[in-house]
């Protein structure tokens, strides 16, 4: 049966970075003779000029319908100013939440042709490997109350939630992915003043019991920032709440050089998941050509792997990545010396390229010539 794959490119680069990763899945299917349908549909600020919200029906419903979901970005200084319920980010906010995707991915990993494009010290990231487990459908993203009272609205509030389940089964994902890794899971949390941060560390000290493979370091969070710096190869597994996870996975991206660089799967307990790069719509360089689409790529790498089990295929994804980078191809965001500079759509060529020239798909090729 053909499975089906929702396409929601969103706003600014996301639109250019989806465009380009919908062609290579679309060779890597045909090359292996896959049946997938790909369908687009309006989500974020696109979707409120069209449609007048962030999150149509028909996008919900298709995304509900298919087996995975690709998005690039939403956002933009045009609706910066709109209500809250009239914000791109309140579509996609309300999208992971309808697919329940309480578990995101976002894995950091540097590559050797990059090392001299943080900026942080080569010996400091080179070989870094780490996977930040970031809880997604709660905490303080979703608590209520959230608003504004007061009289003359002069108080504003947000409200940071969490029920024991809703810990316990990211924890519980999280070690479970520390397990096929190097067994090593770093917790973080603020428990020196949050209650919600102190269950947290309760939950952890309890599913360890499940997983005494696994060896669990409990790490506040604003020393987790700095350590992310200072030593990002101590870490293998981080799990953390919502809002934790957003603001250390953006600095965990200049470790491998640029945020355009950092993937995420965002996974409930089947196999649907929602695929997108960690960066956002990037208004400053938005139509100019000059996009980091690796990071959408890799994301598409992610979705071959956790919502359709090709192992394979996802790995020539990111065998090829990896070829381009090694053979010095960047855009603008790694500023890699020596190197060749390329805008978005001749990095997407180039990532083509390099997945025909691989061996598995010139094996493949060959067979049916
Ligand atoms: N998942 C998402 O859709 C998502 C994620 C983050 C931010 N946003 C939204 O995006 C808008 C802009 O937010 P922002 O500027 O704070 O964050 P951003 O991630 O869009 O950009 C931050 C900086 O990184 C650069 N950058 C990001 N991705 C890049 C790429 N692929 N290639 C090269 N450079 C890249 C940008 O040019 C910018 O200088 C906001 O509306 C925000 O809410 C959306
Ligand atoms: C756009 C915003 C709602 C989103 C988040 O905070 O989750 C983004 O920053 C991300 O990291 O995916
Ligand atoms: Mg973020």
């Amino acid at each position: 049966m053909t499975k089906r794959i929702a396409v929601l490119p969103g706003d600014g680069i996301g639109k250019e970075v989806a465009k380009g990763t919908v062609q290579i899945l679309e060779a890597v299917f045909e090359c292996f003779h896959h049946d997938y349908s790909f369908e687009e549909a309006l989500i974020g600020g696109a979707a409120i000029d069209a449609e007048g919200t962030p999150l149509p029906e028909k996008t919900l419903k298709l995304c509900l319908e298919s087996d995975a979901v690709l998005l690039g970005a939403v956002g933009g200084p045009k609706w910066d100013q709109n209500p809250p319920e009239l914000r791109p980010e309140k579509g996609l906010l309300g999208l992971r939440k309808a697919l329940g995707l309480f578990a995101n991915l976002r894995p950091v990993t540097t590559y050797p042709s990059l090392l001299h494009a943080s900026p942080l010290k080569k010996e400091v990231v080179d070989g870094v490997d780490m996977l930040i487990v970031r809880e997604l459908t709660g905490g303080i993203y979703f608590g209520n109350p959230s608003g504004r009272r007061g009289e003359q609205n002069e108080v504003a509030v947000d409200t940071l939630e969490y029920s024991k389940s809703e810990i316990e089964r990211i924890v519980d994902k999280a070690f479970q992915f520390a397990r096929n890794r190097r067994k090593k899971l770093t917790s973080v949390d603020k428990a020196n003043v949050l209650e919600s941060s102190r269950m947290w560390r309760e939950i952890v000290n309890k599913t360890v019991e499940k997983y005494p493979d696994v060896q669990v370091e409990h790490m506040l969070v604003d020393s987790a920032a700095m350590q992310l710096i200072a030593r990002p190869n101590h870490f293998d597994v981080i799990v953390t709440e919502n809002m934790f996870g957003d603001i250390l996975s953006d600095e965990a991206s200049m470790i491998t050089g640029s945020l355009g660089m950092l993937p995420s799967a965002s996974l409930r307990e089947d196999n649907v998941g929602l695929y997108e790069p960690v960066h956002g719509s990037a208004p400053d360089i938005a139509g100019q050509d000059k996009a980091n689409p690796l990071g959408m790529i890799l994301s598409a790498a992610m979705m071959l792997r956790y919502s359709f089990q090709l192992e394979k295929e996802a790995s020539i994804l990111e065998e090829a990545v990896a070829k381009v980078l090694k053979a010095g191809y960047y855009t603008d965001d790694l500023r890699v010396q020596g190197g060749k500079r390329v805008g978005t759509k001749e990095m997407i060529e180039k990532v083509l390229d390099a997945i025909n020239e691989n061996q598995a798909i010139s094996g493949i090729l060959t067979a049916y010539i």
